[in-house]
């Protein structure tokens, strides 16, 4: 049974209800979709096959900005312990969520609700932990941070995979993301959305792109992920064996807008809890994002302008703004 008042949703935003017209987000009919389907065995198959899987992957990257990816080289039961560990951590009372530390959950990394919303369309209806990948100390880990840190580094080796080539694919040497993308400020994002009683006003996650390179992102089969295809949101139809893959900002602005960062968002579900998990490959703060074409679509910035510009956006005006910031 779920908790109404964990986390204290309904309660902390309800000036926004009694004041303000729905939004009406909730279109009538939204068509669902599978995204384009990589088979990552083909990487190891004849040349001819892994020649063509890396074009898919190319493509899917330039088209839709997302794909999914099966042989993937997660095992089942990892993603299963992942999942136990995220029923376990979010099912805690709030306070303790809001308040105490336990294992790697400290209350700093947890948020919920969007502290920064001034309206119903600003807020997400979801709970969340930002874990960041940093290496921590051998001696002495808990089972739950030994499980995290096993995930994060199959998640960070897809990542890698993936990454060079699309690096490739622009005519890098596949090693340039690998070499500035350090674990310190790649972070995973455990989701939690708890079933919401007022689904045709408020999304679970607000509608954005991912302030990174790419995410990988571990769905369950509760559905509600949309994003953005040729001016359409469209549902993406949960696949029980296949992960998730998305370019986020920084790719598009390296790529010279070839690789898309695409809008997405989360669907509020009435009856069912729904949880995700979201590997983000960042690179390192001082690292400069340019491409090496021209014209360039963007001026050249770092990692920590990008965030830091993103942070101070969502401050002031509840959302985040990103890329068209950076036009050159
Ligand atoms: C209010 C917001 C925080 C967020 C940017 C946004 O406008 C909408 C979604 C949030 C999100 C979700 C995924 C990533 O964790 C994140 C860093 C991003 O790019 O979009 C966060 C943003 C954030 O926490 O600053
Ligand atoms: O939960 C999802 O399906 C998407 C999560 C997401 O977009 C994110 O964490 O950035
Ligand atoms: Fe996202």
């Amino acid at each position: 049974m779920v908790d109404q008042n964990n986390p204290p949703l309904f309660n902390t935003y309800k000036s926004f209800f009694s004041h303000q017209p729905s939004d009406q987000h909730r279109m009538a009919e939204t068509d669902e979709c599978e995204l384009p389907l990589i088979d990552l065995s083909c990487l190891k198959n004849s040349q001819a096959q892994m020649i063509q899987c890396k074009r898919d992957i190319v493509t899917a990257s330039s088209v839709w900005g997302f794909f999914q990816v099966v042989n993937h080289g997660i095992p089942e039961e990892l993603l299963e312990k992942m999942r136990s560990i995220m029923v376990n951590v979010f099912r805690r009372p709030f306070e303790t969520k809001a308040k105490e530390r336990l294992f790697d959950f400290s209350p700093h990394s947890y948020r919920w609700g969007t502290p920064s919303a001034t309206s119903l369309k600003q807020l997400s209806w979801s709970e969340a932990y930002h874990i960041a990948l940093s290496p921590s100390p051998q001696q002495e880990k808990q089972s739950t941070r030994q499980t995290i840190e096993e995930f994060a580094t199959l998640m960070s080796n897809l990542a890698h995979q993936l990454s060079s080539v699309l690096s490739e694919g622009l005519g890098y040497e596949g090693t340039y993301l690998k070499d500035s993308c350090t674990c310190n400020t790649c972070y995973l994002r455990l989701n939690h959305y708890p079933p919401c009683p007022i689904i045709d006003e408020v999304f679970g996650l607000i509608p954005h792109t991912d302030s990174d390179f790419m995410t990988i992102l571990v769905q369950d089969q509760v559905g509600g992920l949309q994003l953005m295809k040729d001016g359409r949101w469209i549902a993406v139809k949960p696949n029980p064996n296949a992960l998730i893959i998305n370019i986020g900002d920084l790719f598009q602005a390296w790529s010279n807008g070839v690789y898309k960062s695409v809008e997405h968002r989360v669907m509020s579900n009435p009856h069912l809890e729904r949880f995700s998990v979201a590997y983000f490959l960042c690179p390192s703060y001082d690292t400069m994002i340019q491409s090496q074409t021209e014209p360039s679509m963007y001026r050249k910035f770092t990692f920590k302008e990008f965030r830091q510009q993103v942070q101070a956006d969502v401050k002031l005006t509840g959302h985040k703004i990103g890329l068209p910031r950076f036009l050159a």
